[in-house]
């Protein structure tokens, strides 16, 4: 009979047959999928007071739903710590102009890479030494992960496949250090575990000096194991551990691979964010709608090519 519950872990889904990973494959416009954000929708609608300020787009609740397989309560949680880390976190997140930091960008210290890896993660590279901490401060060069974390977190195969960051450690100093005191450490871990919608799939910290541990011993208490079962720290010997992880063809050569050099990566990143100032400038202003302009649309949806509007 229809009364038999076989899939107690459905428990927060509407009924459906599908489960969280058939569902994730499924494109955002899918009539399956509309249950969901209905659902979503109403529920935060009602469980966040400031939510007047705007409406929460299709795109927008599809992206919690992916980074937590379909459960609805777990998205909505996750949505809820997103808004709160924001209202928390205005250094970071009301300005995410890419010219508001375009001296760190220019010095290559971070690069999204052309190529996803074998799983179709996207693969995240970001260069510390690069970051002159008299120049920079913590709070602009966290802006330059949310930035990224926005424009990629838009894209179906990254909510889907998540993200893996490869973290160079060369030339870390005490002037790096004293800039992450404990409360910037929780807003670390919080993006790392529930405030952000991007699943995080593995952290590789390559050349890491002895002293960076004190600053890694505040972060870890508060990452979940899950994710703390996803940080490797590869040494300065990394040429051999990080092909573990990472096929040739994907890494820079700086980095054991066959691939573009960091230089051009980074370049090229930059030219992508820049190209985004307009829908990131709007995504600090209104982070819950998604807006359709014709700036970074191929960013937003791969599957622009398969959505069919039907009207009337
Ligand atoms: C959504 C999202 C955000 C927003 C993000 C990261 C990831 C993986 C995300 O998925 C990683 C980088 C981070 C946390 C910004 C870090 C900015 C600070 C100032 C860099 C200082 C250097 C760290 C002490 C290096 C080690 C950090 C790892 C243990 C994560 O921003």
């Amino acid at each position: 009979s229809s009364s038999v519950r076989r899939r107690p872990a459905a428990e927060n889904r509407p009924e459906c047959d599908m489960n969280g990973s058939q569902l994730t494959e499924l494109p955002d416009n899918s009539e399956q999928l509309r249950p969901y954000v209905v659902s979503l929708r109403r529920a935060a609608l009602q469980a966040d007071d400031l939510s007047a300020v705007g409406t929460f787009s299709d795109g927008f609740l599809i992206r919690f739903l992916r980074a937590r397989d379909f459960d609805l309560t777990l998205s909505l949680k996750l949505l809820l710590n997103y808004l709160h880390w924001r209202r928390e976190s205005p250094e970071i997140s009301t300005c995410l102009s890419p010219s508001s930091v375009f001296g760190l960008l220019k010095t290559s210290y971070h690069a999204v890479l052309p190529q996803r890896d074998h799983a179709g993660s996207r693969v995240l590279i970001y260069r510390i030494g690069q970051w002159n901490p008299k120049d920079w401060s913590a709070f602009q060069v966290f802006r330059v992960s949310l930035m990224t974390s926005e424009i990629i977190s838009r894209e179906t195969e990254t909510q889907r496949r998540g993200l893996k960051a490869i973290f160079d450690l060369k030339g870390w100093s005490l002037g790096h250090a004293l800039q992450i005191n404990p409360s910037l450490a929780r807003k670390i871990s919080s993006v790392l575990s529930d405030s952000f919608p991007l699943k995080v799939r593995g952290i590789h910290l390559v050349n890491e000096p002895m002293f960076f541990r004190p600053v890694f011993t505040m972060i870890r208490p508060f990452l979940p194991d899950k994710i703390k079962q996803r940080v490797h720290m590869h040494g300065t010997d990394f040429h051999r551990t990080l092909s573990d992880f990472f096929s040739p063809d994907v890494l820079p050569p700086e980095y054991g691979g066959e691939g573009l050099g960091i230089e051009e990566v980074c370049q090229a990143w930059t030219q992508e964010l820049f190209q985004s100032e307009n829908l990131l400038k709007q995504i600090a202003a209104h982070p819950t709608g998604d807006i359709s302009t014709n700036t970074g649309d191929a960013l937003i949806s791969e599957e622009n090519e398969t959505m069919t509007l039907t009207e009337g």
